[in-house]
């Protein structure tokens, strides 16, 4: 896997999607190329003096549907080809939840584990003032991803007022309640998770207290969406994270689990149960269960991986954990996929929420919030279900091509060819 690209594993998909609904490439060509990249350098002073340079990437994909819209992450491996695939997925989220907004990610390659607070505040703040011209309420939005957070959301918000003399909260979601944020932000990728599944349960014949579960990664995705799914009565027996993975036949004690990851600074490492070994990673995904949950990072159902798994149905928290090719395996072998662009889209149709309430300065209860989440999932489920039964084709390539129609007659109905 030494040469996986996300960003030509997404354009494979891409193209079968144009396929299928009989696009010719000059239909469609403008999607397969970003229409911004930006790459900087951040400068930081260390706390013992000595100076370091990091690599930051901003890639704005699309704007045809509106303000470019994604997250940003901080990774010892980020680098151009995956931002620029996280940003292309998210063009394709952002159609598929139908809000108006394009898509963009942004990065910086850095482990943040090893800065201190001072470092990671200096970090980011040198970060936007790099990409501080491409961004903006109307232009682009940021918001959280791996490894970063609301407290550093609010530092990205109070950079930009700073740089733009202006308070303007919806330069970026995902912050704390404290400095514009919204009830609902924090859970709503996990929580939108649960209603896709619930939704999958109802048009399988499925009870969703039956379902057995194994889970990879347990940050702000994989932790909100497994409390949430267990306190639907789903029995989680496996949980693995950068640090190991836990098992538990009779169930993990998920509540445990979530309260010691949340005061562990999202970490399991350390955490033991009564009853539950800590097992290879490797047998993560040849768990015999009935979903394979998961939530940490691209391309970890690949060629070498895809035969482990046993479970008959993926639902995709993360961002492209599922290659091209371990997924034509899985649709050969019968096992269904819910896919990242489809299932995880309640982050960003919460980010969308939240970014109302900043524009319009009223705020909505949790109750509220959560309702119009719950309403936006189903009908991003549905739209998607309909061209899955119409073309006989997988959720992803159905989901693709529901994007791809959005997007497609957006642009040609701004008319920005040259
Ligand atoms: N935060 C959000 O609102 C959204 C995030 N996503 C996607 O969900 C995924 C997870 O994001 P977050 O939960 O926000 O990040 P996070 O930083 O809160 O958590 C990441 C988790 O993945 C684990 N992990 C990392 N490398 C691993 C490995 N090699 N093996 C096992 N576990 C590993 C970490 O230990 C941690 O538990 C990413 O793909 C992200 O792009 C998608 C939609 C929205
Ligand atoms: O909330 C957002 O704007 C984007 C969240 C995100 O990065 C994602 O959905 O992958």
């Amino acid at each position: 896997m030494a040469n996986y690209n996300p960003y030509e594993n997404m354009l494979d998909v891409l193209d079968k999607a144009a396929q299928v609904l009989g696009y010719q490439k000059e239909d469609y060509e403008f999607v397969r190329y970003p229409e911004r990249e930006l790459t900087v350098s951040i400068p930081i002073r260390m706390d013992d003096g000595h100076v370091e340079v990091f690599s930051g990437y901003r890639v704005q994909h699309s704007t045809a549907r509106g303000a470019a819209k994604g997250g940003i992450r901080f990774h010892p491996q980020s680098d151009e080809n995956e931002v620029k695939a996280l940003a292309a997925w998210m063009t394709i989220k952002n159609a598929i939840g139908n809000i108006p907004y394009g898509g963009a990610k942004g990065g910086i390659r850095v482990d943040p584990h090893k800065l201190s607070a001072r470092e990671l505040e200096r970090l980011t703040r040198g970060y936007v003032r790099k990409i501080y011209p491409i961004i903006g309420p109307d232009k682009d939005v940021p918001a959280p991803d791996v490894n970063t957070n609301g407290q550093i959301m609010a530092w990205i918000a109070d950079e930009y007022a700073a740089l733009s003399g202006s308070w303007q909260p919806g330069v970026v979601t995902g912050k704390p309640l404290a400095t514009g944020g919204s009830l609902g932000r924090n859970e709503a990728t996990g929580r939108g998770l649960l209603f896709t599944l619930e939704t999958w349960c109802e048009k399988n014949h499925k009870d969703i207290r039956n379902l057995t579960m194994a889970v990879q990664g347990f940050g702000n995705v994989g932790s909100v969406g497994a409390l949430l799914m267990h306190q639907e009565g789903v029995k989680i027996t496996t949980i693995g994270d950068i640090n190991g993975t836990w098992h538990n036949p009779r169930g993990l004690d998920i509540e445990a689990m979530y309260v010691y990851a949340n005061s562990h600074g999202r970490s399991l490492k350390g955490y033991t149960e009564e009853g539950a070994e800590i097992i290879p990673d490797s047998e993560l995904f040849s768990q015999d269960v009935d979903v394979l949950f998961m939530a940490a990072l691209e391309n970890q159902l690949n060629g070498s991986t895809m035969e482990k798994v046993k479970a008959p149905l993926i639902l995709e928290g993360a961002n492209g954990p599922t290659t091209e090719e371990a997924d034509a395996y899985f649709e050969k072998k019968g096992i269904e996929v819910l896919p990242d662009v489809m299932s995880n889209v309640g982050g960003v149709v919460g980010s969308y929420f939240e970014w109302v309430q900043n524009r319009t300065g009223y705020y909505w209860t949790e109750a509220e919030y959560n309702e119009r989440l719950q309403k936006k999932m189903r009908e991003a489920y549905e739209d998607v279900y309909a061209l899955k039964e119409k073309y006989h084709v997988t959720y992803r390539l159905a989901a693709y091509m529901l994007a791809l129609q959005r997007v497609v007659e957006a642009q040609n109905t701004r008319g920005f060819l040259g």
